[in-house]
């Protein structure tokens, strides 16, 4: 199993370390434009190897995309990140130009790869790899509902004053401060709806702090987050490799489903080693379905601005 990562910043070299770690992939290719960069990760990653117990072989280049080739996923990081006080939309203008680039160049060197879209703002950057890759669409992937998941149940665990390992829910629609879905209607300890155990003030704090889960790091950190990401990533590449058939709701071109076509918007899938294996269509409850509708106007604004 090959990985490439594009891009050897903040989070392109935490998800080369987590796929690493978890040692089920022969070879980590990455790449960035930055002279020397992406081989200098590599190289302090292969030498965490004996360290970690990993036999993964992680290699770098700059700009050189025959060494990506036969990729079987390749993970699509680069591009700027915001700064505080920005929203992730803003970042458009630089980095549309450098995802289609990047996109162009991975599929023309590995024809069978299955992409992972990162970079912001992550669905209209899937939905712009959807139309430069000419991929069938189940294998092309956006990234932003997994780690936005991880924020929930982080926050859901905060509230309940229980282990995250009691907690389940999800977020689907746009991965944006605004247009995130939280569903605690669904949410669970135990199986049990968390609202049997916190108040529908408690409940909806539990949301409004997910939905700015990003911005909140942004303004700690100077620059976005990178270790969620890079373990949401991981797990997604883990799901691929291993054939998992595991759900995740991941920016996915919708035809139909939740009464939504054209666009890219998070939704619950299962991955496995086609993809996207299945798209998940769950029973949402009326404001549920509206505020998706509201969330995939958001989406569809930013997708305009790629025409500009
Ligand atoms: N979808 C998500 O959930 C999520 C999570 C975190 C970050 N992000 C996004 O991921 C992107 C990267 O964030 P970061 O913190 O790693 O930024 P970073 O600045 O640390 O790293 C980005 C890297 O991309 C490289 N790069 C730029 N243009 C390139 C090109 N044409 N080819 C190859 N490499 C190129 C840069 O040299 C840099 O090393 C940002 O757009 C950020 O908003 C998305
Ligand atoms: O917040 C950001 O800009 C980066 C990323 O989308 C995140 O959610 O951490």
């Amino acid at each position: 199993m090959k990985v490439t990562v594009v891009g050897a910043g903040a989070v392109g070299a935490s998800c080369a370390e987590y796929i690493a770690i978890k040692d089920f992939a022969s070879e980590v290719v990455v790449l960035d434009i930055k002279e020397g960069l992406a081989e200098g990760k590599a190289m302090d990653l292969m030498q965490t190897a004996s360290l970690n117990g990993f036999d993964t072989k992680i290699t770098g280049t700059t700009g050189d995309y025959s060494k990506t080739a036969g990729s079987d996923i390749a993970v699509i990081t680069s591009g700027i990140p915001r700064k505080p006080g920005m929203t992730r939309e803003e970042l458009i203008g630089i980095n549309a130009g450098i995802v289609k680039d990047v996109a162009t160049n991975l599929v023309k060197h590995s024809p069978d790869v299955i992409l992972i879209v990162v970079s912001n703002p992550m669905d209209t950057m899937t939905y712009l790899a959807h139309k430069v890759a000419g991929l069938p669409e189940h294998r092309i992937i956006g990234m932003g509902g997994a780690l936005d998941s991880a924020r929930f149940k982080y926050r859901l665990a905060e509230a309940l004053e229980a282990p995250i390992s009691d907690v389940d829910g999800m977020v689907i629609g746009g991965h944006s401060d605004t247009g995130m879905l939280p569903l605690t209607r669904l949410a669970t300890r135990n199986s049990v709806p968390v609202s049997e155990f916190l108040s529908a003030e408690r409940l909806e704090q539990v949301k409004e702090d997910t939905k700015v889960g990003g911005a909140t790091l942004t303004k700690l950190l100077g620059t976005s987050a990178w270790y969620a990401p890079g373990a949401a990533v991981s797990a997604l590449v883990q799901a691929i490799a291993c054939d998992q058939k595991k759900m995740f709701p991941c920016s996915v071109k919708l035809n139909g489903e939740y009464g939504l076509e054209d666009i890219c918007i998070g939704a619950p899938v299962l991955i496995g080693r086609n993809g996207i294996e299945k798209i998940v269509e769950i029973e949402l409850d009326e404001q549920e379905k509206q505020k998706l509708s509201e969330s995939a106007e958001g989406v569809r604004k930013t997708n305009a601005l790629l025409e500009a």
